[in-house]
């Protein structure tokens, strides 16, 4: 089908034309509509006769698995970006890359019946940059930007930007672009899910997207600024832009629990991408859940980077030797090993510099020898002793050679299976698994102590020792995965499945190869060789990226992946021991990491990017800053300011882009009345939010008794994914954001943890509406400015 050129009519800029534009923009895009219909029904068309065509040889069925990933794929992307398929439209000035607008939207669409015209531009081609950045100031060609907005399939509105330089002078102190479509983008209800930003990406924003993949990139900015916008349509533009690189490593996500993870879990598909993987560091490790809880104080401690030098301590001592001589009753004989020879066995198998389980073999390996030695002399001499001393001849040695190679190899053979003997061994050298080695440890007095000599103090052995079968934690996970490290994992298996998979992958590229160059022998003989273009490691390279939807799902499964780049959320919080794991998971240290040191909560997080970042890139790291708040209004944002003040008099908040007219509001009451109080403040809140969304933020301590009073409050119910009253506790609100926020008792917020006053600021500016505060002790001077209620 063919979409024609855009209707003059949709030119007009005047007021009074406005319903003719908006009609004629309605032609243009429901147009895009049918043809994204059109292409809907051909890939499901398609993915259909494929899924019918069943049989066929092995290599058929693989050539068939190959397409319908890829028909779905294609269909998934189509279906995802029914919502607002077109946002933008630019026209140039004249001269300029010729007369006719472009039209942007989610993603490319081509007309093929005349010349593969470009009907819509994907939002991530380079073309499309200027609806991002041009300003009146440096318009970059373009003469107007028009944001389009859609209901449905309705074209409701536009928004006209015109860029000349006479209304340079009139644009915002923020320089924002689209300000219109942005600020009534900012001021819809909140749902409890957060949206794309596609239509609406601020300058400052788009070069952090657009910016180059390699090397690690710091966005650091205050709350509300975009960052974990910015950072999920990063991951979209680098899928886009480095897709081949990008699909056979994946992309991981990194965000810092469950529910921030279920909040921007639409993000990316809305932008048609599905194969990132998105997890917290609890979930790092394949087939364990970290769902345990532990002491804050003993979450800091594993997330020390001296923890490194326990671990490697701990595994040494698992590595021991006899305070004398050990005895092995083997079968009625009693073979000894001695102390110097364990001790000997143990150096020569450390020198080999191995991962313990490998070093093991050294290990078993050299007292092995030892003991068949000993048996075998034994052997020989007894039965000497049972010969009579028969003179030598004058030729012969007594070179007690009784007993031949093959002897001495069926003896240790025997002995390596003796059961003694290999509870012998194993009690000098286990083969350990990571869960193994860190529940003794943390379960053992003594072999903690052991561990931690020198590198931590009674009082951080007394946090860490936990009673025996305590749940994992998420601050155990970077310890596993180092012990995973010092211990070698027995990963053969897994070896050998890669293996065998990559094998059959290239069988099948050869398979290909194969057909294609009977069909050259047919179709032509002069042409091209098939072998000369394309080969076998190459095909089956693209066999592999073409099941690219399983490449988050093969990662989740394989702690030994590595990604393609790593995107860290609210990476502040990360602990050192943290950064250890993700910089394994990446080691081409392609990164983009977002977080804002202000709003660190948890102790082992950080309060410097150098810290954290130079032990493993130096000082070969970029920093971005981003600077408006598009989340919290201004009023919201004085009072927050203030307690950043009394964090650092140093730091500035993001200005925000937007105010409400509504200050936030203060009461007091007695800690007791929290709970009977609690619901009509929630009531008054959601009667002022009018459908959205309401949260009360808590101290620990009042968690429980809030969150029961509020059960099913606003019609929620306990499997409400997205409920409209929400009870939690700061590290829980954090990167989430909600229409109303009540902070309760705030003195307790910031009393709670030594980085409270971090806390309480991550805590007011959770709002995009209104934000209050029940104060149930002293109140807290910074927030002083809030206005009082009854
Ligand atoms: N360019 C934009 N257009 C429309 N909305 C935007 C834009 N940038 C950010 N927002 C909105 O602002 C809100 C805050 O964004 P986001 O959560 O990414 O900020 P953040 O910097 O991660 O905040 P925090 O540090 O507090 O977690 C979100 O609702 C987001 O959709």
């Amino acid at each position: 089908m063919s979409v024609s050129p855009y209707d003059r009519e949709a030119d007009s800029t005047d007021k009074t034309d406005k319903s003719a534009v908006i009609a004629a923009e309605q032609r243009y895009v429901s147009q895009l509509y049918a043809k994204l219909d059109a292409e809907r029904e051909l890939v499901a068309r398609r993915l259909d006769e494929t899924l019918r065509n069943g049989g066929g040889p092995p290599q058929a069925q693989a050539e068939r698995e190959a397409a319908t990933a890829t028909y779905s794929d294609r269909l998934a992307q189509l279906n995802s970006v029914e919502q607002g398929l077109c946002f933008g439209r630019l026209d140039f000035t004249e001269g300029h890359d010729g007369d006719s607008p472009i039209y942007i939207g989610r993603l490319g669409l081509f007309d093929e019946s005349d010349d593969y015209r470009p009907l819509l531009v994907d939002w991530r081609a380079p073309v499309a940059r200027p609806f991002y950045l041009a300003t009146a100031a440096s318009p970059d060609g373009v003469r107007r930007r028009r944001h389009l907005r859609t209901l449905t399939r309705r074209v409701v509105g536009v928004d006209d930007e015109i860029l000349d330089i006479g209304s340079a002078g009139e644009s915002d102190h923020l320089g924002l672009a689209g300000e219109a479509a942005l600020l009534s983008a900012l001021e819809r209800r909140r749902t409890g899910e957060m949206s794309d930003i596609v239509a609406t990406i601020q300058a400052e924003q788009d070069r952090i997207i657009r910016a180059d993949m390699n090397g690690v990139l710091v966005v650091q900015g205050g709350p509300g600024t975009g960052k974990t916008a910015v950072a999920l349509h990063r991951a979209a533009y680098l899928l886009y832009t480095y897709r081949r690189q990008l699909t056979t490593r994946g992309v991981l996500v990194v965000g810092p629990n469950s529910t921030f993870l279920r909040y921007i879990g639409q993000v990316l598909p809305s932008l048609g991408e599905t194969g990132v993987l998105l997890t917290t560091i609890g979930e790092l490790y394949p087939g364990l859940e970290a769902t345990g809880a532990e002491s804050p104080e003993a979450a800091e401690i594993k997330g020390r980077l001296t923890m490194v030098d326990v671990l490697t301590q701990a595994v040494r001592d698992r590595q021991t030797v006899p305070d004398d001589v050990l005895e092995i009753d083997v079968e009625g004989e009693v073979l000894t090993l001695d102390r110097r020879t364990c001790e000997r066995a143990r150096e020569k198998a450390r020198r080999t510099l191995r991962p313990h389980n490998v070093a093991r073999r050294v290990f078993v390996d050299t007292l092995l020898d030892a003991l068949a030695a000993q048996s075998a002399d034994r052997l020989e001499s007894d039965v000497l002793d049972d010969v009579p001393d028969i003179p030598l001849a004058e030729d012969e040695t007594d070179e007690g050679d009784l007993l031949d190679a093959r002897d001495h190899a069926a003896i240790r053979q025997e002995l390596a299976e003796d059961d003694a003997v290999r509870a012998a061994l194993h009690a000098l050298w286990p083969k350990l698994t990571p869960q193994e080695l860190l529940s003794d440890l943390l379960t053992d007095a003594e072999r903690l102590e052991s561990a931690t000599l020198g590198h931590l103090t009674d009082a951080d052995r007394d946090a860490l020792l936990r009673p025996p079968g305590s749940l994992w934690t998420p601050a155990d996970v970077p310890l596993l995965d180092e012990l995973a490290e010092l211990l070698g994992e027995d990963d053969t298996e897994a070896r050998e499945r890669r293996a065998r998979r990559e094998r059959e992958e290239r069988a099948y590229a050869e398979g290909v190869l194969h057909v294609l160059e009977q069909d050259d022998e047919i179709i032509d003989e002069e042409m091209i060789r098939v072998r000369d273009v394309l080969d076998a490691e190459l095909l089956a390279e693209r066999q592999e990226a073409r099941s690219a939807l399983t490449a988050a799902q093969r990662a989740a499964q394989d702690r030994t992946w590595t990604f393609g780049h790593v995107i860290v959320d609210e990476a502040q919080e990360l602990s050192a021991m943290d950064w250890r794991t993700l910089m394994r998971r990446c080691p081409s240290r392609s990164m983009t990491i977002v977080g804002d040191v202000s709003q660190t909560g948890s102790r082992a997080g950080t309060s410097a990017w150098a810290d954290v970042l130079s032990p493993y890139v130096g000082d070969r790291w970029r920093l971005r800053e981003l600077t408006v708040n598009y989340r919290t209004p201004a009023e919201v944002m004085d009072l927050a300011a203030g307690v950043l003040a009394e964090i650092d008099p140093g730091l500035r908040a993001p200005t925000s882009v937007r105010d409400t007219g509504v200050p936030p509001w203060q009461r007091s009451l007695d800690r007791s009345a929290v709970v009977t109080e609690i619901s009509s403040i929630v009531d008054a809140e959601l009667a002022e939010v009018d459908g959205g969304t309401v949260a009360v933020v808590v101290p620990g301590g009042l968690e429980a008794a809030v969150a029961g009073e509020l059960a099913g409050a606003g019609g929620t119910t306990a499997e409400d994914d997205n409920p409209r009253v929400s009870v939690l506790t700061v590290e829980r609100a954090k990167g989430l954001e909600f229409d109303s926020v009540v902070v309760v008792a705030p003195d307790e917020i910031v009393a709670e943890s030594p980085r409270g006053l971090n806390d309480l600021y991550v805590a007011l500016t959770r709002a995009t509406q209104r934000l209050g505060i029940v104060h149930t002790g002293a109140p807290i001077e910074a927030l002083s400015g809030a206005q009082s209620a009854r």
